[in-house]
């Protein structure tokens, strides 16, 4: 299928968004093999393009042309640098509908969610367009006469993105936007399933006037592009969002070359209901976590645990309002719930389901695959499950709302932190004590108190344990694209 094809389908306003090739030094190039990967629709299965399969040899001249542009892209002043990623968000905002189109046909999420993506997305171009102007150095008192003790802060140099199918564009902006500001160039390496976001988002990045090089995006096999990216030298920088099990596998792989990592992993979200807590409120930020990109985020609640005195009306509550949920593609009228991403995103959750069922748990609502078929699922909710179903220590990644029923504070907070994973935690109460004291004791990096929506560019998102290493977005985020080098100035005499 051409890209005209392609983009007449999918009914851009602007068909030269939709790119089957890679960007490699201000080059649309294919892979010298002529392999390429096909993606298809998740609602439907339609074939919406393909995107070249690049060699290792091919992703290492995408690192080398990334290097030999740093040198002049760093030697741009903060605010040239901001000035060009001002403008990408402009156009990223200016071409929000097609960007989101894009997105829905691959990702399958609804039109509406991808729209708001597309803004979250741009939204990490606009901070980091000003934090580019902010990079702070230090002088420090010296301990000696006759000396200088200046920090000065300088880009780390070449980084490589791997990114997931979840967020096909924010989870891109999210660390090139960092990395472009600071002064460094990259390679960006997106999912599989959800190239044609990125592209396009290369596309943009050309327009608003990233010199060639400084952007790079490369798609292929993940194991074989990973390796180079990893093993590569010239690479001083991995960032990663995806699963534990990857991520670790990363890690190793960048040891030998002694990279500068960020890991967004997984996630395994309490979502805890006090007696005290407004359960109009709770339920309204449970449906906002659980049922956020039909529940394939890293971030949504995996686990709600309910106060026993509250726990049957919650339960009555959220089931309500989930069974109001639409299920349907993207591009429909109204939808809330699109597919899940693959036939093992659905195994996943049937298996958590039927294993949940077997130890004793009850379906209030939902738990069969959706009538539409495919991937699509039915948003569901469980009762009375227990403590050692699947559901209650792995990732779902899907609308599935276990409920378990707990007494006291201290068994909350116990049940809470009885994971492998720390990244997002949520609790209601409104009783001021208890908000510090469950904050605190809480083992994440994300604690969203009386609120369900916590992800905004503003704030330091990462996780503890086995959910990852670094921080994404807010001031905090730039920092990891950059080195801290200390100036020791001697021989300065002091006036007569
Ligand atoms: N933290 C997060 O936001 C995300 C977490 N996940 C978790 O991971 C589970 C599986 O989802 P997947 O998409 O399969 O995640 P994944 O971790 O397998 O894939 C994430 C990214 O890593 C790439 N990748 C996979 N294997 C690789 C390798 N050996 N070397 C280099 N790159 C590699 C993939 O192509 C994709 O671009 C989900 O069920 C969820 O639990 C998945 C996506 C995002
Ligand atoms: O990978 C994810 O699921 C995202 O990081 C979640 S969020 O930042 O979009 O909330």
């Amino acid at each position: 299928m051409s890209d005209k094809n392609s983009a007449a389908t999918l009914g851009l306003a602007d068909p030269s968004l939709f790119r089957e090739a890679n960007l490699i030094g201000g080059e649309w190039v294919s892979a010298a093999s002529g392999v390429t990967i096909a993606v298809t629709n998740p609602a439907d299965g339609t074939l919406i393009g393909h995107v070249p399969a690049l060699s290792r040899p091919e992703v290492a001249r995408a690192v080398d042309v990334a290097h030999a542009a740093q040198k002049s892209w760093r030697a741009k002043t903060g605010k040239e640098r901001a000035a060009i990623l001002r403008r990408l968000f402009d156009l990223m905002m200016a071409n929000q509908d097609d960007l989101a189109r894009i997105m829905t046909a691959e990702q399958g999420k609804p039109f509406a969610e991808a729209k708001g993506e597309i803004a979250y997305a741009a939204a990490f171009i606009e901070w980091f367009a000003e934090e580019a102007k902010r990079v702070y150095g230090d002088t420090i008192p010296a301990p000696l006469p006759g000396r200088r003790i200046i920090v000065q802060k300088e880009p780390i140099g070449v980084f490589a993105a791997i990114t997931p199918w979840n967020f096909p564009s924010a989870m891109i902006t999210r660390k090139a936007g960092p990395g472009w500001a600071a002064g460094c160039t990259g390679v960006i390496r997106p999912a599989s399933e959800t190239p044609f976001s990125a592209l396009a988002l290369g596309v943009l990045a050309e327009r608003a006037g990233l010199p060639p090089g400084v952007c790079n995006i490369i798609t292929g096999p993940s194991s074989e592009t990973g390796k180079e990216l990893c093993e590569n030298a010239l690479v001083r920088k991995l960032s990663f969002t995806g699963s534990t099990r990857v991520g670790a596998l990363l890690l190793a792989q960048c040891a030998p070359t002694v990279k500068k990592t960020s890991m967004e992993l997984g996630g395994n979200a309490p979502f805890i209901v006090f007696d005290d807590a407004d359960l109009d409120e709770a339920v309204k930020g449970a449906m906002a976590s659980k049922y956020r990109n039909t529940g394939q985020t890293c971030v949504c609640a995996n686990r709600f645990l309910v106060q026993g005195g509250v726990y049957d009306t919650f339960a009555e509550k959220l089931a309500d309002a989930v069974g109001r949920l639409k299920v349907g593609p993207g591009m429909a009228e109204g939808v809330s719930q699109g597919p899940l991403i693959n036939a093992a995103a659905v195994a996943k959750v049937e298996e958590h389901i039927a294993d949940a069922v077997s130890k004793g748990a009850r379906i209030v609502t939902g738990g069969q695959p959706h009538a539409l078929g495919r991937f699509f699922f039915e948003p569901t909710v469980l009762a009375d499950v227990p403590k050692d179903a699947l559901i209650f220590s792995e990732e779902t990644f899907g609308p599935v709302a276990p409920l378990i029923r707990f007494e006291t504070e201290a068994e909350a907070i116990a049940l809470a932190n009885a994971t492998e994973f720390g990244l997002a935690a949520y609790f209601y109460s409104r009783d001021v004590g208890r908000i510090f004291r469950v904050a605190e004791a809480i083992e994440a990096g994300i604690v969203g108190i009386n609120e369900g929506l916590i992800s905004t560019e503003v704030a330091p998102f990462g996780g503890v344990k086995s959910s990852g290493l670094g921080r994404e977005g807010s001031k905090y985020g730039i920092e990891d694209y950059l080195e801290i080098k200390h100036l020791c100035l001697g021989g300065i005499d002091t006036p007569a």
